[in-house]
């Protein structure tokens, strides 16, 4: 492992040493580690430095899905999600993402009164202060948005400064009929999203869909042919759908598209709207690499982006296509 240290030492107020920054980016050198921790050491100790440590984000990190209890109030779920994020990071986590509704119950007659401005809305500045605090990134699940007079289903996306990076709105709305075991229509209060959200942390490339987006394979297709490496799905599957294909979608799209795919979905709940769970991250092979149950937890995953390379390199699909032969069809 190599850690590149930049130090800008300066003397303080109280005469004593200070580093104001230093850039920590984890590369493969055992021995170049050992030095600089020597010389952290040796800077803390001898010169009484305070530090500041930010991580970089290279190709490995790790990443925490927060499977949430979702109630009525909506405060106490900010709270709550604000609690587990530092959790979270006790425990490690570089990146930390929050499902579908995380601040709100899910159904089309609970979005308009808990809809809010993006980003000042009280949700939003809960996560922005988090993000800061915990000097984490976080995938700020989804809430309803309000803007323009239209409601949507929105996800933030939250830098360790606080500021927010990039926001998706939900493209494919969950209006689905499958008689005496659910019915749903998204469509009656909230508007679609028409944009693909990408954003970069550290050299990591990131997509974002929201829960029903899974089904939609060219959603997943156009992100990868953007050279996105991690898909993040924050979702609230049923317990109807759910055990049918919540697990099966995930793979799809990642072995599909030689991704990771995280998705995050709230607890079960034992009333309303039930979510089915079992947020999940999976490989680029469509191997499951973590699997959370039903109830209220973190899952972590150590993520290593090279593994995109690997599975791209070794099964080549993207440069098999036959997309002669699938124009000629197409057009005839
Ligand atoms: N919140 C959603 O979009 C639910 C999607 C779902 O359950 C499905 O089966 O698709």
């Amino acid at each position: 492992m190599t850690i590149v240290v930049i130090l800008i030492p300066t003397v303080g107020k109280n005469g004593k040493y200070k580093v104001n920054h230093v850039n920590v980016n984890l590369l493969n050198d055992f021995v170049l580690t050992l030095f600089n921790i020597l010389l952290l050491k040796i800077l803390i100790n001898v010169f009484k430095c305070s530090v500041t440590i930010q991580t970089m984000i290279g190709n490995r990190f790790r990443i925490a899905l927060l499977q949430l209890n979702v109630g009525a109030d909506r405060s106490k779920n900010v709270e709550n999600a604000v609690s587990y994020i530092n959790k979270a990071k006790s425990g490690g986590a570089q990146i930390v993402a929050l499902s579908e509704c995380f601040n709100s119950p899910y159904g089309t007659k609970f979005f308009n009164d808990y809809a809010e401005n993006v980003p000042d809305g009280p949700s939003c500045q809960a996560l922005s202060k988090a993000a800061k605090a915990t000097n984490l990134y976080i995938i700020g699940g989804t809430i309803p948005e309000r803007a323009d007079g239209k409601l949507y289903n929105t996800c933030t996306i939250w830098n360790p400064q606080g500021q927010m990076i990039a926001k998706y709105r939900k493209m494919h709305l969950f209006d689905i009929d499958i008689p005496g075991r659910i019915t749903f229509k998204e469509s009656d209060s909230l508007s679609a999203g028409n944009e693909l959200v990408m954003f970069n942390i550290g050299t990591v490339k990131f997509g974002i869909g929201i829960c029903y987006d899974m089904r939609f394979e060219e959603l997943a297709k156009l992100y990868r042919q953007q050279q996105c490496q991690v898909l993040v799905y924050p979702g609230a599957f049923n317990m109807t759908t759910g055990p049918m294909h919540w697990e099966l979608l995930q793979r799809s799209r990642a072995n599909d598209n030689q991704v990771f795919v995280c998705a995050i979905s709230p607890a079960r709940a034992d009333r309303g709207y039930i979510a089915w769970g079992h947020s999940q991250v999976t490989d680029p092979w469509g191997k499951v690499l973590a699997k959370a149950g039903h109830e209220e937890e973190i899952l972590y995953s150590d993520i290593n982006v090279s593994e995109c390379d690997d599975a791209r390199q070794q099964i080549p699909i993207f440069a098999q296509r036959r997309v002669d032969i699938y124009n000629t069809v197409l057009n005839k």
